[in-house]
């Protein structure tokens, strides 16, 4: 018996870049959270300690805070195919990188009934995402581009049942025909080499899956969440031409009839009590069947 190295990448975590656009007297922000992961023959590093091809985590750190600036963030996305790109080609020793970007909603503060031009309230608990991996170098580096978002909680007080399932000694649950159907949505989907041209809107096709979400999960008269993620993952590619494959997890968050029965209270579907664990978790990988996978585009 050997003990191998079975496997190694490295890169810097979780910088938290913040980028002001300051040209005129309305400031713009985007607020980032961004991971770099390289990879290459880095095995010298854990076996024998020698560092040589080794690009530091922190001249990693400085990059993705410079090009920030260098080359501007006017899409998430194309700020992280940017760098990703940059480690592969300009870094002898990387050949593939994995940029990871979360990125964070900022609204206008209204001060006086006006929005103001350099205050924002920090929104919600939505975070969009993106995941952008290349690798290769020259005529044969291929790049892959996967946006998202997490924690999009959404709620239906109708509109939602959950019956016809399989029952066995241990099932006490009543099917229903109406009940609360309420999830913190994680949703990551991929686009095809569309997204790799200069000047893919980005934004818009956000804007669309996450509308398609919105409204599937909001007019679907849901018989399971295991449908509307179904029917969530079809509206999503239909609406972006570019998006070839959808990944969605979705916990249920339970919303239990209140028995106030019990004090001659009526509850007719009034009043719940929000559980939060155990819950229920579906997931699904909805894709088109004309395009062939891409594993590397989904790999830590
Ligand atoms: O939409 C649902 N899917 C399930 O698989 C399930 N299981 C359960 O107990 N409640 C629900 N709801």
């Amino acid at each position: 018996m050997a003990v191998v190295l079975a496997g190694h990448s490295y890169g810097k975590a979780e910088n938290r870049v913040v980028r002001f656009q300051r040209d005129t007297p309305r400031h713009e922000i985007v607020d980032l959270n961004v991971t770099s992961t390289l990879r290459g023959d880095f095995a010298d590093a854990y076996l024998t300690g020698d560092q040589s091809k080794v690009l530091p985590t922190d001249s990693q750190k400085n990059t993705i805070y410079s090009y920030a600036k260098e080359k501007g963030i006017a899409s998430v996305e194309g700020y992280a195919l940017d760098l990703a790109r940059h480690f592969v080609d300009d870094v002898e020793p990387v050949t593939g990188a994995r940029l990871d970007v979360d990125s964070y909603r900022w609204t206008r503060a209204v001060v006086d009934g006006a929005e103001h031009d350099h205050t924002w309230t920090r929104s919600g608990g939505e975070v969009r995402t993106a995941a952008v991996t290349v690798s290769g170098k020259g005529a044969a580096q291929e790049a892959f581009v996967v946006a998202g978002l997490k924690d999009l909680t959404v709620l239906k007080s109708t509109g939602s049942a959950f019956k016809g399932f399989l029952t066995d000694g241990y099932t006490t649950l009543e099917p229903t025909d109406d009940r609360v159907m309420a999830t913190s949505l994680v949703a990551q989907w991929r686009y095809d080499e569309q997204a790799l041209a200069d000047g893919f809107a980005f934004d818009a096709a956000y804007d669309a899956v996450r509308a398609a979400f919105v409204g599937q999960f909001a007019t679907l008269d849901s018989l399971a969440l295991q449908q509307t993620l179904w029917h969530m993952g079809t509206a999503a590619i239909e609406a972006v031409p570019a998006v070839v494959e959808v990944r969605l997890a979705a916990p249920n968050k339970h919303h239990f009839l209140y028995d106030t029965a019990r004090f001659g209270v009526e509850n007719a579907g009034e009043v719940f009590h929000a559980d939060d664990r155990p819950y229920g978790l579906i997931t699904a990988v909805v894709a088109r069947d004309d395009v062939p996978a891409a594993p590397l585009a989904w790999e830590r």
